[in-house]
């Protein structure tokens, strides 16, 4: 009983530095989703590996921290002519040769496809708790830099089956087939059977 009833009134914490990563999973989960999310800015380490295994890292450090329960997420974009690279390690690419640098990587290969990637994980915090992994994917194109740079890689990303990049989109747009959308699906669907 008293865990039913910690559960319907503890807000999840979500462990993220990235403004525009909080504005868009807000606007993802939408108004009717009953569960009360707010964000803290932990600085979490990221280690190196295969992108679930950072993020299910960054999620074991944040209940650890927070000591209830926990969402974090970890966002990879993956070109098919590298074999999946940058990855998670896209952050630091783009913070040394940013989206121009990055369509340049691939001015020698044919193949410009890509996946972006997207990772939740929740923990509850309770002791011994499980960390579950939410797995979102978009396909799409790296092209020439094109529309509003406020948010990373979105100007070299372009969605497959469409001729705007997510940067050129509207939100609206962007939130309704993005990796972002298709991982919150999944955590949504989870966080709602446990509500039952
Ligand atoms: O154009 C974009 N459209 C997106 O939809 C998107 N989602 C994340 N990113 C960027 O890709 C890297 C991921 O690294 P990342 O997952 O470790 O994020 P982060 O370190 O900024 O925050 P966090 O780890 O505290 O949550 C960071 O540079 C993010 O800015 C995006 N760029
Ligand atoms: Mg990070």
């Amino acid at each position: 009983m008293f865990k039913a009833f910690r559960k319907m009134t503890q807000p999840i914490i979500l462990c993220t530095g990235n403004k525009n990563k909080v504005k868009e999973i807000i606007d993802i989960f939408g108004e009717d989703f009953p569960y009360k999310v707010e964000n803290q800015d932990i600085d979490l380490p990221e280690y190196q590996g295969e992108p679930e295994d950072i993020a299910r890292a960054k999620c074991e450090l944040a209940a650890q921290h927070v000591k209830g329960p926990v969402l974090v997420e970890d966002v990879s974009l993956c070109f098919n002519a590298l074999g999946g690279m940058p990855g998670p390690y896209i952050k630091w690419f783009l913070m040394k040769i940013g989206p121009a640098g990055l369509y340049k990587m691939l001015e020698s290969y044919e193949d410009k496809t890509a996946y972006a990637q997207c990772i939740f994980a929740y923990c509850s915090g309770e002791k011994g708790a499980k960390v579950h992994i939410f797995d979102g994917r978009c396909n799409g194109t790296i092209v020439s830099p094109r529309g509003p740079t406020d948010f990373g890689w979105d100007p070299i990303f372009q969605p497959e089956g469409y001729t705007e990049t997510y940067a050129e989109m509207n939100k609206t747009s962007k939130n309704a087939i993005s990796h972002r959308s298709k991982a919150i699906a999944a955590v949504k669907e989870f966080l709602l059977t446990l509500k039952q």
